[in-house]
């Protein structure tokens, strides 16, 4: 069983650590995910990775209660992440936004609270229709963030989410506080090298979501990660999973990671990656994977009338 003592952690410009490894909750089912998280905690995890827009905070919160009382962990050896969603991007709405998360994750701060995308909807819109868009004011919307931070009561580091080059220059161009972290889709068949490159010159941390393939919804491409032949004949050579590699490759990359699972055997071995390492010849082989993003969120942000974005190479500015 790994100890919390060893999980691994990367700096963040702000001077914390993060943990290598966070549990993802992105469609962690009802009734499901608050025995995932006291499981992963049990287990040895120590950062969990959530947002208002998964809908199961309060689930969460419950079972973090749980392990609080029953002297499993405390507070403050947890990293707790969450997500401004995007139909609270008006600057009124940030801290009232943020307030809700730390209220439902019932956490009394988070480590870090994220842009979720550089997308604005109505406040209160529940889908992601024409009629749903607001006007974008990326700008507005971080210097919200901003103040929070600077308030520092509630959130101890600030972030975005699902930026390309492009928007995270832009955000930077007016930036008081620089990012600590950018979430976004990062796995071997989408290994961000350009954005990579780009946020560690900056020191913005990476973390990569989806870093096993994704479970998918019906607006993620199918593509089966773990069944690409460099994973499977890796895992041959080193004895362990074509998971438990994906997640290796990132944490290689300097990048933490967010495995989502409900089962407790897949929980357990997506935390056990600190045990080997990947050769640097190794490393080579993912150089040749074709490259595929899963997540590519036409289908929800790209529409010819009220998005900013009217095809999917604006979205995400040509990294497509
Ligand atoms: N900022 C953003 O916009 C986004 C953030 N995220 C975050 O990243 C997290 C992870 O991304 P996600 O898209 O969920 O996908 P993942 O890459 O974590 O894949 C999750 C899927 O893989 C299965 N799985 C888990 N472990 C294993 C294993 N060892 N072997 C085989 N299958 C496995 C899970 O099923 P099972 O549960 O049955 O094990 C689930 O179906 C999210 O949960 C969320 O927290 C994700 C997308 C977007
Ligand atoms: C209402 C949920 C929409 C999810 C949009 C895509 C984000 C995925 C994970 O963070």
């Amino acid at each position: 069983m790994a100890k919390a003592a060893e999980m691994p952690r990367f700096k963040l410009n702000t001077g914390q650590y993060i943990p290598a490894v966070g549990l993802g909750t992105w469609q962690a089912k009802p009734g499901e995910v608050g025995e995932a998280v006291k499981y992963a905690i049990k287990v040895g995890y120590r950062h969990i990775d959530c947002a208002k827009a998964y809908g199961n905070e309060k689930e969460i919160g419950d079972a973090l209660q749980e392990l609080f009382k029953e002297g499993i962990v405390t507070r403050g050896d947890l990293w707790i992440t969450s997500k401004l969603w995007n139909s609270d991007q008006h600057p009124d709405d940030v801290p009232l936004a943020l307030a809700g998360s730390v209220q439902d994750l019932q956490c009394d701060y988070l480590d870090l609270y994220l842009m979720h995308w550089p997308v604005a909807l109505k406040k209160g819109a529940q889908g992601t229709a024409p009629e749903d868009f607001a006007p974008l004011d990326t700008k507005a919307t971080w210097q919200a963030m901003e103040k929070c931070y600077e308030k520092g009561d509630k959130t101890k580091a600030i972030g975005i989410s699902n930026f390309s080059v492009v928007k995270t220059k832009a955000l930077l161009s007016y930036a008081k506080v620089v990012p600590a972290v950018n979430q976004v889709e990062c796995h071997p068949m989408w290994q961000q090298k350009k954005l990579h490159d780009f946020l560690y010159s900056q020191g913005i941390h990476l973390t990569a979501y989806s870093p096993i393939g994704s479970g998918g919804s019906w607006f993620t491409k199918h593509v089966k990660v773990l069944e690409h032949p460099v994973l499977q004949s890796l895992a041959k050579k080193y004895n362990k999973t074509p998971a438990q590699i994906a997640l290796r490759w990132n944490i290689e990359m300097g990048h933490s990671v967010l495995p989502k699972s409900t089962n407790p055997e897949r929980i357990k071995e997506n935390l056990h990656i600190f045990d080997f390492k990947i050769s640097e010849e190794d490393l080579k082989l993912f150089d040749k994977i074709e490259q595929v993003r899963l997540l590519c969120g036409d289908d929800l942000w790209v529409n010819d009338t009220t998005s900013p974005y009217k095809t999917v190479e604006e979205l995400w500015d040509g990294e497509i």
